[in-house]
């Protein structure tokens, strides 16, 4: 398969070598910076697919870049989500093909769906107070992070006593703190804690390196350039 990488950042690099290792040929590296290619030079059409792993305030000019050549894309990039809507109509009214997770890791996958499970049991136990902690890298620019927001939406839907989510400090009962930590080169920790007088349930996740993020990309890439429209991680799991 024929991949086009836009941004070429640590991810971009990671989803290289394992997009090479797996076969796959990578015919084009959009990044203004790190390669000075762009869509208009002659390669991005040659793609099967596009991989986008840029910065939140580039993201969506990019699917619709990408939209125009008719290409399906997979995304990586958080922190721009106010726009899924319109990527969702361009899916489907228009045939394109999109795949977003907020992590594409098959671990943190599988912490989204034991996460889902635990709330459920957790809805009627009001002895509990439940909040969240995420650690990343000093270079993230958004927080909370993409998966933080991923786990906090899935807590929203089935605790009914916890009703928005708030980065930091929460000021009322029914507010779910996301604690955002940055520190080093840390690739990735969630944690969901629930806490009563008597003790503390915890569920947690710890990337030892961004290998598995780019591994789930790439899968991403394989599945998005054989089924159409708007796609994620459970469409392709199925689990
Ligand atoms: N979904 C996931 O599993 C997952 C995993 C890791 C990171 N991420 C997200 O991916 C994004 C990138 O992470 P990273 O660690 O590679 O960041 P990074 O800062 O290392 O790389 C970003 C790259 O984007 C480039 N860029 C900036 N503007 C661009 C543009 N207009 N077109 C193309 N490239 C452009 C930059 O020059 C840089 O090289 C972040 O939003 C991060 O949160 C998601
Ligand atoms: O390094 C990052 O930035 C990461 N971003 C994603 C997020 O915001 O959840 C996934 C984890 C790594």
């Amino acid at each position: 398969m024929k991949i086009a990488l836009i941004g070429y950042g640590k991810m971009g690099k990671e989803i290289e070598k394992i997009a090479q290792s797996r076969g796959h040929e990578i015919v084009s590296r959009i990044d203004p910076v790190a390669t000075g290619e762009d869509f208009g030079d002659g390669n991005f059409e040659k793609a099967d697919v596009a991989i986008e792993f840029t910065i939140p305030k580039v993201a969506f000019s990019n699917y619709q870049k990408c939209f125009e050549y008719n290409k399906p894309v997979v995304s990586g990039t958080t922190g721009w989500l106010d726009k899924l809507p319109e990527i969702k109509k361009a899916c489907e009214k228009d045939g394109q093909t999109f795949f977003y997770a907020s992590n594409f890791s098959v671990g943190v996958n599988i912490l989204f769906e034991l996460n889902r499970h635990l709330a459920k049991i957790m809805n009627d136990l009001d002895d509990y107070n439940v909040e969240m902690t995420e650690v990343h890298h000093t270079q993230k620019l958004d927080a909370p992070s993409g998966t933080a927001i991923t786990l906090a939406e899935d807590l929203l839907e089935n605790i009914d006593r916890k009703k928005e989510w708030k980065l930091d400090k929460g000021e009322k009962e029914s507010d779910l703190v996301i604690k955002a930590e940055r520190e080093g080169d840390v690739p990735g920790i969630h944690t969901v804690k629930y806490e009563s007088e008597v003790d503390e349930i915890t569920i947690h996740h710890s990337a030892k390196s961004r290998q598995g993020f780019a591994l789930g990309a790439v899968l991403a890439a394989e599945f998005a350039a054989k089924n159409k429209g708007f796609l994620g991680m459970r469409d392709m799991l199925k689990f």
